[in-house]
Parts: C-alpha cells; structure tokens; sequence
C-alpha cells in the first residue's frame, strides 16, 4: 500500500460526514428528478409521485446496454487520433498523453445511429427505460469507483492526488485517490469525463425528442430548441477536447465516486431534466420568446468561449497574438494572471457564461414549473462551491500576486453583484 506521507486533512465536502451523505444524496437525488419529470404535478420539492420497487429499477437489458454503451465508447477513444496532447507536468515531472478524438468519436456515434434508426432501432424507446438505465449506471459507477479505490492502493505514492489522500477510506473513496488512474495508456478519468456521460447526455435528449414526435406528431418548438443548445454545448467541449486538461477535476482532484457517478449517471440523466419534463408536459413556446431566448443562450456561449479560449491561448503561448496585448500580473511561480479581456471583468467570465446557457435551456419548459430550473440552481451551487475551491489553491500557488489580481478584479462571477 502507498504511504501517506503527504496526506490532507479530509476537509473539502464536509469531510467524511458530508462525503457519506453525498453519497447518498446524490443517486437519492437523481431518481427523485426522474420520477417527478414524469409525474403530472411535476413538483420538484415535493414527494416522489411513488417509490419504485426494484422491478422497476433493475433490468439485465438496461445493464447491457450500458455497458454495450460504455464499449462502444471506449473503442471510439481507442481509433487514431488527429493529435495527442500533453497533459500538465506531473509531480514526478513527466506528462501524461491524451487523444484528442472526442469530436470524431461524436461523429462516428451520430453514424451509427443514423444506420440503426434507418435499418428500424426504436431510439424513442429508450424513454421509457431511463429509471433502469439511471439503476444500472448507478450500479456501474459504485463498482467502477470501488475498483479504482483498491487499485490506487498499489500505486506509488507521487500518483495519489493532493486532495484524496487523507487515510480516510470514505472520504477517499468519495474524492478519489489516484490522481491519473489508467491502464496502458487508457486514462479512465478523460475518457469519462467527456464521453459516456456527455454524448450519452444528447443521445438521450434525442430519444425524448423522438418519443415526443411519436406521441404528437412533431416536436415542439421549445423540445427543439433544449436539443439545439445542449448539443452545441457537448459539441463545443468534444471540438475543445484539450482545454479539459487544465482543469481543476484533470489537475488536482482524484478519480474517485463523485466524479465516476458525476460522469456516468448525473450527467445523462439529470443534465436532460428539461428534455424530459418537455415530452410529459409540453409547454407553448411562440416564436418571439423562442428568438430571445436563443439571444441569451448565444450571449452565455460568447461569454462561456471567449473567456475560455483566451485562457487557454494564454496559457499555451503568452505571446500569442491573440492575446499578447493583454494586461497581466507576474507572479512568484513565473505564470502570469490576465487582469484585463474577459478575466479582468470578473474572475470566473467562464462560470458566468456557463450559467446564462443554463438560464436559457430552463426557459423554454416555461415558468409554470421549478423542476426545470433544478439545472440551473444545482450549477449556481456547484460553480459558488467550485469558485471557493480554486480561489483557495490559487492563493496557495499564487500567494501576493492572487490577492493583487482579487483587487484589481474584486468580483467573483456576476459583475457587481458576487
Ligand atoms: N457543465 C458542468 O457541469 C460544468 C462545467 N464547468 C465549466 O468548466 C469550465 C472550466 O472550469 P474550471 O476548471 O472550474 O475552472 P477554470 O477554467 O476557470 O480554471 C481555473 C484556473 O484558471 C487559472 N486562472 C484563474 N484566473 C486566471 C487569470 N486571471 N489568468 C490566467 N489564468 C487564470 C488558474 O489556474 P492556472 O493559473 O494554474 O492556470 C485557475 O486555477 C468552465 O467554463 C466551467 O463553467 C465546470 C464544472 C461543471
Ligand atoms: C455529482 C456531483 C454533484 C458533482 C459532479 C460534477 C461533475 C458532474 C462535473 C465536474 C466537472 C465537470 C465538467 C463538465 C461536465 C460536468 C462535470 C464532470 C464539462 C465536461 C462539461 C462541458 C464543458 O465544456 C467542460 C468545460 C468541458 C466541462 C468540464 C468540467
């Protein structure tokens, strides 16, 4: 076993406590959104409609499928790829390689459901079958996050991440302990954060799209414009593939149960809320509405990009012209801290952007309901949560030159307001 020279305090999550109750949380979660989505009331602080017996939950083929799913995946990522990038250095100074495919793994599983739908594959089906997928993904992630806990128990120490490496079995397990867990060059954290989860995230908003054509002769506008703007958002980050390299899930945090169940199960199907409230209570959605409503997703998708490119083109080459004439901070480690451009509006310019898309795929299901905006409330959290734990590793790594950057930019994600 790996010693545990270097080991945190578990603090982050509530520490042990709130990463068990997380654990339950989050799946209890998930089925609580699933069954409401398809109740009448469609009451999202209300009780589930009934609590599904395991017949309901379980299905051999609902497994099948996803681990048919997750091996169709997994050969995608397998093709050649058009370049294989560097990840960040590595505590033993070396860097990892990753195929930049994720694009191309899209395309090829649009293909191949393009010929099953025409050779008669029934995709408004898989409507009916989410609660057992959701069981059964579940089931997946918990025995995926169990084997990735036992094997970082055999790898050296320089491969632990800095946060899950507390000697806490439930906390580590909830955050993860190895770093880059992979076998041969198979990295199963990259692989899972951009695939499964999120091109099966469109595969299912289709279905739901399909199964509302089958039942109303069409889909609605409003079913359209969900699928429209979460497509652009999963083809967005498989077409910038590479940034996901630079983040904090890649860089700092393990590959442990919230990321495993985050990426397999929460994604797919709670990230496709909107699509399934819409097939079980359509909403009217007039043209005007539709057009302001792509305007404000457009604006979250400028502001989401821009901000993140920049960074990135920064990062990669400073003297990019792009975005050399930019105004910055030298810190101590020899990095340096945009202060003008988008992260000289607000800290985050990212998480700002990406909350206005959120804003934009509720309002289509209308303002009758809350269940719809769950999307956008979770995500505030998470990016408030997220926001608190980067700001903190950055006074660490950038101590003075942080806090000059957080005076001269003094707001976090909403201009003038947080
Ligand atoms: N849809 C979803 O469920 C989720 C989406 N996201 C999205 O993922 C994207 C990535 O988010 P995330 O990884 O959290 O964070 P960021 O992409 O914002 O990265 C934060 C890092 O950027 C660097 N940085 C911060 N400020 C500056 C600056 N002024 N100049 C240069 N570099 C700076 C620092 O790292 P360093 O200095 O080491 O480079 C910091 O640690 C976001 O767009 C977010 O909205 C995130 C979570 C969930
Ligand atoms: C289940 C818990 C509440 C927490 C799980 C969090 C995960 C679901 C998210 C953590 C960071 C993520 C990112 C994306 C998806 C959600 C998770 C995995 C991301 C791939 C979405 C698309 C973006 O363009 C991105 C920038 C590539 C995102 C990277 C972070």
């Amino acid at each position: 076993m790996a010693p545990l020279q270097g080991s945190r305090a578990p603090t982050e999550f509530g520490g042990p406590l709130g990463a068990a109750a997380l654990m339950l949380l989050l799946p209890a979660t998930m089925f609580h959104l699933l069954l409401v989505a398809r109740s009448g009331s469609a009451r999202l602080l209300g009780p589930p409609p009934y609590l599904p017996g395991l017949e309901a939950l379980w299905s051999p083929w609902a497994l099948l499928l996803c681990l048919t799913w997750l091996g169709l995946q997994a050969a995608l990522y397998l093709l050649p790829a058009r370049k294989v990038a560097e990840g960040q250095e590595l505590k033993d100074k070396s860097r990892l390689r990753y195929p930049i495919n994720g694009f191309q793994a899209l395309v090829l599983t649009a293909l191949l459901l393009g010929l099953g739908m025409s050779a008669g594959l029934p995709l408004g089906a898989l409507s009916e079958m989410l609660l057992p997928l959701a069981f059964a993904a579940t089931l997946i992630a918990f025995i995926f996050s169990l084997l990735l806990y036992l094997k970082s128990l055999v790898v050296p120490a320089f491969a632990l991440a800095p946060g899950g490496n507390s000697g806490n079995p439930i906390y580590d397990f909830f955050l993860g302990r190895e770093l880059n867990p992979r076998i041969c060059s198979f990295d199963f954290k990259y692989f899972c954060e951009l695939r499964p989860g999120l091109i099966g995230w469109v595969l299912i908003n289709l279905a739901l799209m399909m199964q509302e054509a089958e039942l109303r002769g069409s889909p609605s506008l409003a079913m359209w414009l969900v699928n429209g703007f979460q497509l652009l958002y999963v083809g967005d980050a498989l077409w910038h593939e590479e940034a996901v390299l630079t983040t904090m899930d890649i860089i700092r945090d393990g590959f442990g149960f919230m990321l495993a169940f985050g990426d397999l199960a929460w994604v797919p199907f709670t990230y496709s809320l909107q699509a399934q409230f819409l097939l079980y209570h359509p909403q009217p959605l007039g043209l005007p509405m539709a057009l302001v409503i792509c305007l404000i997703n457009a604006v979250g998708y400028y502001i989401f990009r821009g901000a993140n490119s920049q960074k990135n083109t920064f990062r990669k080459n400073p003297s990019d012209p792009r975005v050399a004439d930019l105004e910055t901070i030298s810190t101590a480690t020899g990095r340096q801290l945009l202060v003008s451009g988008w992260w000289g509006m607000v800290r985050h310019p990212n998480y700002l952007g990406d909350l206005i898309m959120a804003l934009a795929w509720s309002l289509p299901c209308g303002v009758s309901h809350l269940l719809p905006y769950f999307y956008l409330l979770y995500f505030t959290a998470l990016l408030v949560h997220r926001e608190a734990r980067d700001e903190q590793q950055c006074l660490q790594k950038y101590g003075l030159a942080w806090h000059e950057y957080c005076r001269r930019v003094p707001y976090r994600i909403m201009p003038y307001i947080y």
